[in-house]
């Protein structure tokens, strides 16, 4: 075939996919020249914030307390740039707006930087909250040696945090990127916990491949999960279209200082009560009593 073939071939195919009935509402907000969020951009947000929260875990290594404000100013700076176009781009993309966006507009921008620097208010308080998560796993695992070594390691860390980060923009009213950032560290960690849950502190998962934590899921204190752990809902109803129904409380509540082992899958709006403990490998649908030790039946002869 000569390369005047190859081009035919090319500029058709290109024809097709730029056609605007063939990516137009499936592919693409019905937004001409609006931005979409960028995967690549919150990347980077993920990083300054991990840089900012476990300054020298992440980011420059050779941060020290003289130099930790100079650090810290760059990063937040950084970051409230790169949060600010995101946020927006997260506002435009959640109107329904058919055609041109309007509503990226001076007054939006103005929003996104507000939402942006109230983030960033939160983060001291994130930090508190997230030491408490890397005393949980210390103290909850023995082949931890030095909390350091849990920060620098333990994806339940890397998770947590973006969890945490994704929660505090889902509470701000920021659309769509919290769910971006949770699933990011799905990819990274295998643990899947949606940015809608809510989570008290001391909060820990062992080795964590596999958990998933569900929208409507309400986790108290000082709770321990191990990995392949499910918090899921049961089949849901539908409305008169045949479409789910969203936003109905469907997970489980687990109380303070609940322990779950390995591979347990809970599921419904059921409640397993304070101190409870929940064996590895069972279902569990049904409320469980506080401070209730449940376990996989054993064979009988
Ligand atoms: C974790 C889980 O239950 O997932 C099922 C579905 N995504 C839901 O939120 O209902």
């Amino acid at each position: 075939m000569s390369p005047l073939n190859f081009t035919h071939i090319l500029t058709q195919a290109v024809d097709e996919l730029s056609e605007s009935e063939s990516y137009k509402g499936l592919f693409h907000q019905h937004k001409d020249g609006e931005p979409l969020p960028s995967a690549k951009v919150l990347y980077e947000i993920i990083e300054l914030s991990r840089s900012i929260l476990f300054p020298g875990y992440y980011g420059n290594s050779t941060i020290n307390s003289r130099t930790i404000n100079y650090h810290i100013g760059v990063n937040v700076e950084k970051l409230f740039d790169l949060l600010t176009e995101q946020i927006l781009a997260g506002l435009c993309f959640s109107t329904s707006i058919e055609g041109k966006c309007n509503v990226c507009s001076d007054s939006k921008r103005e929003e996104a930087a507000r939402l942006a620097a109230k983030f960033i208010s939160k983060l001291p308080t994130m930090r508190k909250i997230l030491a408490t998560d890397v005393e949980a796993a210390y103290n909850g695992d023995p082949a931890a040696e030095s909390y350091g070594e849990v920060i620098f390691c333990y994806p339940a860390i890397k998770a947590i945090s973006n969890y945490r980060i994704a929660h505090e923009l889902l509470e701000l009213g920021v659309p769509l990127i919290p769910r971006i950032i949770t699933e990011m560290a799905h990819s990274e960690t295998g643990i899947d916990i949606h940015p809608a849950a809510k989570i008290g502190s001391y909060f820990t998962i062992d080795h964590g491949t596999g958990v998933v934590i569900g929208a409507t899921s309400i986790i108290g204190n000082n709770v321990k999960l191990y990995q392949g752990v499910t918090l899921g809902a049961k089949s849901f109803p539908l409305d008169a279209d045949g479409k789910p129904i969203k936003g109905i409380p469907r997970h489980p509540i687990l109380e303070d200082n609940v322990i779950v082992y390995s591979n347990a899958t809970i599921l419904g709006r059921i409640t397993i009560g304070h101190d409870a403990t929940v064996g590895g490998n069972i279902w569990v649908t049904e409320n469980v009593p506080a401070g209730a030790r449940i376990v996989q039946t054993k064979a009988k002869k």
